[in-house]
């Protein structure tokens, strides 16, 4: 028995169960001292910090329930990690890994630090199916094209089974000085958020069994569609780690599905696989959501329009599907993934601004943004990705509309300027023969010469040798 506690650092995994840096430090014998560390927050809280912060509190629930908690701490986690650590005479630190850019290098920092202080640092593997380094061709290059990376990692093997959690916790009961207030503030804009979100380990357990029973045979045909509740929502769940990739993998993998849906199944695993192809590429290119990957799109004409930026933000485009998804945006914090490429592309195409603010809007209000799917998805909708949708295929927002929303559903229930016109005339309002409802905009662009507009400049970023 060892009376030194164990600190398990939490960070993007609030569960108990396949937990693999808990497990291990359950293991150990030892007290365990649960600390989150919130980073400094100049610019306020955004959407995924809040989701991260309810995420925080409802774990603290179950936590009570086996007689410990999480102590909260804020700053630079650096400088603090080694400060509690030796404060409470640790004897091990516990955590799973992350892979963004800042955060890894921190970690390694940190690894470096408490090597000579014969404190011992573990990390393991929890956020991904696959470790970002680990998916090579065969001359040990990382991929670049989507469908050969999720094939290499398929034939890879299949990820292993989610751990159990752990039967019983031991926790530390020292005081522990310097830890915060559990529970930070709401401001006021994430009133709305609250509706749309349930919370805790359960929850997104929950959501997981719901979505095999009711949807998974039927994803991909209804995956594109706004108006059906036909994907799984486990988005922000995976972002803070209260479900993880793995639990999710082994769930659908082992679910009875009628034979008939199993490309509906092997579509869903795939789009796992979009998230794990997310992270190996922001692994080898940190600066994904800086830089084009395709360099020629560096030199792209974008225009500088605050008035079209702030409509499109607001949702006042005069384009019903792109305003409904950015409103839904808004007030849940979470936007159907077919409705999030029509608006990005319409941001990007249509309104011909710089596809790194839409990324960095997204970021703000994004309940399950992360660095490397908005940035890879991003430069996916812009074209400007190693694997992307070409620049040249230029959605239109009125078709979209017609084809995934035909009865305009979604539309009405985001825009309710809208709700009285006829299906036939809601994905173009401006020529309903009753007119333009009130206090709905005109459209703030023509598709037409938008799309004249945006293949010009592509045009010459080409060298005049583009195709339309
Ligand atoms: C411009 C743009 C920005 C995006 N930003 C983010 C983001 O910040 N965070 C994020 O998690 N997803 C992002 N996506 C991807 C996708 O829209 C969401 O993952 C999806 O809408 C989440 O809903 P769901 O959980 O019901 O998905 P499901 O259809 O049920 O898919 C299951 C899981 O697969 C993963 N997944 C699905 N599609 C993608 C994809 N295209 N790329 C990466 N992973 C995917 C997600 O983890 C998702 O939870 C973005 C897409 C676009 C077009």
């Amino acid at each position: 028995m060892n009376d030194k506690p164990a600190i398990v650092w939490l960070r993007e995994d609030f569960r108990l169960a396949d937990n693999a840096a808990l497990t291990a430090a359950t293991q150990t014998g030892a007290p365990l001292l649960l600390i989150h560390i919130r980073p400094e927050r100049p610019y306020g809280m955004t959407a995924v910090d809040w989701f991260r912060e309810k995420t925080l509190a409802h774990f603290n629930v179950d936590l009570r329930s086996l007689g410990g908690k999480v102590h909260v701490f804020a700053g630079d986690s650096a400088r603090l990690l080694p400060e509690i650590a030796a404060r409470v005479g640790a004897a091990a630190v516990f955590w799973n890994r992350r892979y963004d850019p800042v955060g890894r290098e921190i970690d390694a920092g940190l690894k470096r630090e408490f090597a000579p202080c014969g404190t011992e640092a573990h990390s393991f593997a929890g956020a991904l199916l696959h470790e970002p380094w680990t998916v090579k061709n065969r001359v040990g290059q990382p991929f670049k094209i989507f469908s050969a990376y999720w094939r290499a990692a398929c034939e890879a093997g299949s990820p292993r089974p989610p751990l159990p959690a752990p039967r019983e916790l031991k926790f530390f009961t020292e005081p522990v000085t310097g830890a915060q207030e559990e529970q930070l503030p709401w401001p006021a804009w994430t009133s709305s958020l609250d509706a749309h979100h349930k919370f805790g380990e359960a929850a997104a357990q929950d959501r997981l069994v719901r979505f095999i029973a009711d949807d998974l045979g039927h994803y991909e045909d209804e995956r594109d569609f706004p108006d059906r509740d036909a994907t799984s929502g486990l988005s922000p769940y995976l972002r803070v780690g209260q479900i993880s990739p793995r639990q999710v993998w082994n769930a659908v993998s082992d679910a009875s599905v009628n034979p008939a849906h199993a490309a509906a199944r092997a579509k869903f695993l795939a789009e796992l696989g979009w998230r794990e192809f997310a992270w190996s590429v922001l692994w080898e290119h940190p600066g994904l959501a800086d830089h084009a990957l395709r360099q020629e799109f560096e030199g792209l004409p974008w225009r500088t329009d605050p008035s079209g930026l702030e409509a499109w933000k607001r949702g006042r485009t005069g384009y019903p599907l792109v305003d409904a998804g950015m409103r839904e945006l808004w007030r849940s914090g979470v936007m159907h993934n077919r409705v999030r490429m029509v608006a990005a592309s319409f941001l990007v195409k249509h309104l011909l601004i710089d596809w790194r603010l839409g990324e960095q809007w997204f970021a703000e209000t994004l309940a399950d943004y992360d660095p490397a799917s908005n940035a890879l998805n991003w430069q996916w909708c812009a074209g400007t990705g190693a694997d992307s949708a070409p620049f040249f295929r230029i959605m239109n927002p009125v078709l979209q509309s017609r084809k995934f929303d035909p009865s305009g559903v979604y539309i009405r229930r985001w825009v309710p300027e809208l709700k009285s016109v006829s299906d036939k005339d809601i994905h173009a309002p401006w020529e309903s023969p009753g007119g333009l409802p009130a206090n709905y905009p005109l459209p703030i662009v023509d598709h037409a010469a938008a799309r004249r507009r945006a293949l010009a400049a592509w045009d010459g970023v080409r060298g005049g040798d583009g195709q339309a």
